[in-house]
């Protein structure tokens, strides 16, 4: 069924109308301080799953929390995964179903860390909305909700029926979930169109739709040169230390220019077709802004092709810390006896996590042998997350193009991503039907850094797209 333009403007000023209680929901959502990857805030996801839940519940879905099995923690500790969230909307079989999918937990995050407001208090300074979570996932996660929500009030029906999961472990590598979906192959079984809003836009003011996301994989490197940590004046010279082996070994992982030296891994690369080289020239991206606006003080590549062809169909690797290394203000005086060194990888077509794993611990080990320390050193890898990749011909594009022109009154470009969503390969293999990421936060948004926002143009206008895509998915029935 064709719905006039009245239809349209009518749920968009309701959703401005509404714009203030959106905002304090999204509050709410901020305060639960849900960070998957510190066992300490467990019980702060569970509660972030209930949160969802009821919110679900709270626009007629029939939702259930699922049972995500045991996280076995390095330390040997378990601890029980917070429930995944699985919840449905309308089960009319003249109607087609669209699922959703997004996460409810977050990467962690403290003031001292350089956070100019309390991460975990939504903070609006001149139209953004400061919190950790505010873009990822929380914000676009509740933009559903009011989307719907909006439908209903305004008396519309739902043009389709509505599968959602939502997970509270994807910033720590998805664990459990794919399992969970493997054993609820049903819930999958009609699933016609999925849509994930859980990227950033390549810009601050031009929408995009996505098609493609890059894997991860995520290594630890253990080295221990004693069984305590030692007086450096007491001790130094006379051992081995630890850190330098590690950071020995670190350091040799990718060149200046940002490629990876691991062999066998860039082998793995698909090379880039002719008709992948004609995408990128027509894509709206600076790279002088980019690099102004990160104040980065250079990039790895001189043109916009190669910089986006760096961020999205080739791989990086990234060193993100060391465990058990000084970190502190001062001067401390000591030698680590154990580090952890933490980097991961985001990989691209063809690349598999099973394959990265196989040759990255091998390149670590022999590059060990070869530095002569008697030191206990170790390769763990830890998560994976598979590449993604979709047709971007498909009506679930051209519906999400078509709500997106609705509201910004501009033509979306399609992008790649470089970051990951575990998922997303699973939806796509399980449901045998197209999946598209729609993002509604823009690209400064500094999701997983200090001083996470989303601006409150993006959050209410991408609840706009995300409510006039539903109503354009129903026209393909
Ligand atoms: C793109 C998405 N919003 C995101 O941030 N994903 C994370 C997923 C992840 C995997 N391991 C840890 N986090 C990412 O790309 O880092
Ligand atoms: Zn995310
Ligand atoms: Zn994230």
């Amino acid at each position: 069924m064709v719905l006039g333009n009245e239809v349209y403007d009518k749920v968009f000023r309701s959703i401005d109308v509404n714009a203030d209680k959106f905002v304090e929901v999204l509050e709410e959502a901020v305060a639960i301080v849900s960070i998957s990857a510190e066992p300490e805030h467990r019980d702060d996801c569970v509660k972030m799953s209930h949160w969802a839940k009821a919110k679900l519940e709270s626009i007629g879905a029939t939702a259930e929390l699922v049972d995500a099995g045991i996280q076995h923690l390095h330390d040997g500790t378990q601890l029980p995964l917070p429930p995944i969230v699985f919840a449905q909307l309308g089960k009319d079989p003249k109607k087609k179903t669209l699922l959703v999918y997004g996460h409810l937990d977050v990467q962690p995050a403290k003031k001292e860390d350089g956070w100019n407001t309390d991460p975990f208090v939504l903070t609006e300074i001149d139209g953004k909305l400061f919190g950790r979570g505010s873009t990822d996932d929380k914000g676009p996660v509740i933009g559903w909700i009011h989307a719907i929500r909006t439908l209903q009030e305004n008396g519309i029906d739902l043009p389709i029926n509505m599968k959602f999961v939502f997970e509270c472990m994807e910033e720590a590598g998805s664990e459990g979930l794919d399992e969970a979906l493997h054993n609820r192959k049903d819930f999958l079984q009609d699933v016609d169109f999925t849509c994930i809003s859980d990227n950033y836009w390549l810009g601050k003011k031009k929408p995009c739709l996505t098609y493609g996301l890059r894997g991860i994989s995520y290594f630890f490197v253990k080295v221990e040169c004693a069984k305590q940590d030692l007086h450096s004046g007491c001790y130094g010279g006379s051992i081995h230390e630890a850190l330098p082996d590690l950071l020995w070994v670190l350091s040799q992982l990718t060149n200046i220019d940002g490629t990876i030296n691991i062999e066998g891994l860039n082998e793995m690369v698909a090379p880039v077709t002719d008709d992948e080289k004609e995408i990128y020239p027509k894509i709206d991206f600076c790279i002088k802004e980019y690099q102004n606006d990160l104040g980065a003080h250079g990039l790895t590549r001189k043109t916009k092709e190669e910089i986006l062809m760096r961020r999205w169909r080739f791989p990086s690797l990234s060193l993100h810390g060391v465990e058990g290394a000084f970190d502190g203000p001062g001067s401390k005086t000591v030698i680590p006896a154990k580090v952890t060194g933490k980097f991961s990888i985001r990989t691209v077509p063809n690349m598999t996590p099973e394959k990265v794993d196989e040759v990255v611990v091998a390149h670590l080990n022999k590059l060990w042998a070869t530095r002569g320390s008697p030191n206990r050193f170790e390769v763990i890898p830890q998560h994976a997350g598979r590449v993604w990749l979709s047709d971007p011909n498909h009506p679930n594009f051209q519906a999400g193009a078509k709500a997106m022109k609705r509201v910004f009154d501009v033509e979306p470009d399609l992008t790649r991503e470089g970051g990951s969503i575990p998922v997303t390969l699973s939806f796509q293999e399980l449901t045998g039907k197209n999946v598209m990421l729609l993002p509604i936060g823009a690209c400064d948004d500094m999701a997983h850094s200090q001083n996470e926002k989303i601006n409150r143009r993006n959050y209410i206008e991408g609840t706009k797209v995300l409510a006039a895509y539903l109503l354009e998915l129903g026209e393909f029935q």
